[in-house]
């Protein structure tokens, strides 16, 4: 069945990317002007024996503080040295010296910050203390002690100074992965199984690669800065020309020589300024292109029903002949300033073959804490015990990510609450789709694309050649569930977890959504569990409901009976508040009777429970 589409694409623009982004510089007037004084800088060191014919080292008393002129067109230094061979060698020491140490500071400082940030647990502790005291050390002292230790050289000294800017890059790429890894998209690229490595090369690196560059501008600047200060201390190599040795030789000078200080210093504020700014103009660039807004999973739970709990009405037990997912006494708690909370108390379910079982209850009462269980996808700070987690036979509970992986995507699939959030801004939805068809059924890039390309047209989706090309901004919200909905049954999944798919469409695309599901499920025969706080939802499409309250199970029942007869008081209090006036009549059908279904929908969309 194809659905109809009524939703229209919401945006048009592409999305900026890598030329995007160098457009967007070269537009910058700032920017320009910096590269250009930046290549030109760079050229100069590069081709100083063209330029000069000089020796920078060679001393000639006999030249000693010697005006301008055709043999030296900067003049002589107060040894005798030229002074536009040393300022055009010394671009060589000042550039290579500055790159020496930034290139030291990213090699320690990113891959520790991505696996700090990405893993977090004792590498994180372990470096984040590291980091700390790296900062703590006054970084000349060091470098004056390495020095005298090792002898003047402006390299080593160098690289000295890189270890010691490793915090700060560190630190900037931890927190940039910490806020990244929390977002929609990378547990959506998790639940479908993809392995770490490849999650952290598509979706975490694209996110901190912006502020890198923007922190290695900067720091080029400032290892100029640092190196000429050295230098000027006369700390360098005594051979070796440098801006800061001259700015050290004209200081010497500067009563019978003053303007030997200005070439070294306009090279020295040029090039440091032309580095400062170029960072700024990178970061406006790439403002807006990171789409990174954080949005919080789950709503913090609303005011608490009054009621007392009274005790749970035929609890889920495990043992159906026919079970897909067996669940017992799962419970999740939180460390928190108070003591440990738990969120979800001994919850127990089964999904079967087939099975559409409905999770309901109030917001904050366990639904998606339960589902994120069953994926393993639960925040690291989450204490998770369970008596059992069986998936089609298999014990999942204490698996390792490789081995979930294995389940997750392929067997078991995740379709969320918020669409947008799970799409990775950065890509287009076809490399979205298609990558974790390729590694969990190990198709050709063509075979994936056309399996894909069927599967946007299966969920309705009119024109799936150009949706799969599209950027995820540029398609609708209930596109982007149908394209979510897609690549949850792309790998022909056995259960199907759906965390209030609805939630977050408007009332007609959430009915198309709703059938949507329903008719896959029926066609693959799927195990689905659906997470939802609308008993209409349930009305529609479960086949077992099981209600919970405050992180435990208090009735579960089929769905028939459960509108015909709710028996725990929760429940009563939920249907009441849903369906307000409206009686539940006697089954019809072999669905939901079809009273009810109306009924219940006419509520939910005069009003919410
Ligand atoms: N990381 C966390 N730390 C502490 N408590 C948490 C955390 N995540 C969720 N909780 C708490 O767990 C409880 C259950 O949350 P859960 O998201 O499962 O509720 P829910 O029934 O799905 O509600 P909703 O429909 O609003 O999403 C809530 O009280 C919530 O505040």
């Amino acid at each position: 069945m194809t659905l109809p589409q009524p939703e229209a694409t919401a945006h048009t623009a592409a999305v900026p990317g890598r030329a995007g982004l160098l457009r967007r510089l070269l537009r910058s007037p700032v920017a320009v002007t910096c590269l250009v004084l930046l290549a030109l800088i760079s050229l100069a060191g590069l081709f100083a024996p063209l330029l000069t014919g000089q020796d920078p080292a060679h001393t000639s008393l006999t030249d000693s503080l010697a005006p301008m002129s055709g043999k030296h067109p900067l003049g002589g230094d107060g040894v005798g040295r030229d002074v536009l061979a040393r300022l055009l060698y010394g671009t060589r020491t000042s550039l290579l010296g500055a790159l020496l140490a930034v290139a030291v500071a990213l090699v320690i400082g990113v891959p520790a910050g991505l696996v700090a940030g990405y893993y977090r647990k004792w590498f994180d502790a372990v470096s984040s203390w590291l980091a700390n005291l790296l900062m703590a050390v006054p970084a000349i002292i060091v470098l004056l002690v390495v020095m005298s230790a090792v002898g003047q050289n402006t390299y080593i000294a160098m690289a000295v100074f890189g270890v010691l800017m490793s915090p700060g890059v560190f630190r900037l790429i931890r927190a940039s992965v910490i806020s990244v890894r929390e977002e929609l998209y990378v547990d959506a690229a998790r639940v479908s199984g993809l392995a770490d490595p490849r999650i952290i090369r598509r979706h975490i690196l694209p996110v901190v690669q912006a502020p890198t560059i923007i922190q290695a501008a900067q720091m080029l600047g400032l290892g100029i800065v640092i190196q000429s200060g050295l230098e000027f201390l006369g700390l360098g190599s005594a051979d070796q020309a440098s801006w800061g040795s001259m700015l050290n030789d004209a200081f010497a000078n500067i009563y019978t020589k003053p303007v030997l200080m200005v070439w070294p210093g306009v090279a020295l504020a040029v090039t440091v300024a032309a580095f400062g700014l170029l960072g700024n103009a990178l970061r406006d660039a790439l403002d807006g292109s990171a789409v990174k807004a954080r949005r919080p999973r789950g709503a913090a739970a609303r005011k608490r029903v009054a009621e007392k709990k009274a005790p749970s009405v035929t609890p889920e037990t495990a043992g159906a002949e026919d079970a897909l997912l067996v669940l017992e006494g799962l419970k999740v708690s939180y460390p928190t300033a108070e003591g440990e909370k738990t969120v979800v108390d001994g919850v127990s379910l089964t999904v079967r073959r087939g099975e559409v079982l409905g999770l309901v209850g109030e917001s904050g009462s366990g639904k998606s804490q339960t589902a994120f269980a069953v994926l393993g996808l639960l925040p690291r700070e989450a204490r998770v015990s369970s008596g059992r987690l069986v998936f089609d036979g298999k014990e999942l509970a204490g698996l390792g990510r490789a081995e979930l992986n294995r389940y997750r995507g392929r067997r078991i699939a995740y379709v969320p609450q918020e669409p947008m959030s799970n799409l990775d801004p950065s890509f287009r939805i076809g490399s979205q789709l298609v990558e974790p068809v390729r590694r969990h059924l190990g198709l050709s890039a063509a075979e994936a694309k056309a399996k894909t390309l069927g599967l946007l047209e299966r969920v309705g989706i009119a024109d799936p050649e150009r949706v799969f090309n599209s950027y995820p901004h540029q398609i609708s919200g209930g596109m982007a569930q149908r394209v979510l909905i897609a690549g949850a049954v792309s790998c022909e999944p056995d259960l199907l977890i759906a965390d209030e798919p609805t939630t977050a469409l408007d009332v007609t695309v959430q009915a198309e959504v709703l059938d949507l599901i329903r008719s896959l499920q029926r066609e693959r025969n799927m195990g689905v569990i659906l997470v939802t706080h609308d008993f209409g939802v349930v009305a529609d499409i479960c086949d077992r409901v099981t209600v919970m309250q405050t992180g435990a199970v208090v009735e579960s029942a089929p769905v028939r009976q459960l509108f015909a007869e709710p028996r725990h008081p929760y429940t009563r209090m939920l249907l009441s508040s849903t369906l307000e006036d409206a009686e539940p009549r006697p089954a019809l059908g072999p669905a939901v009777p079809a009273s009810v279904a109306t009924s219940m929908n006419t509520a939910r969309q005069e009003g919410p429970a």
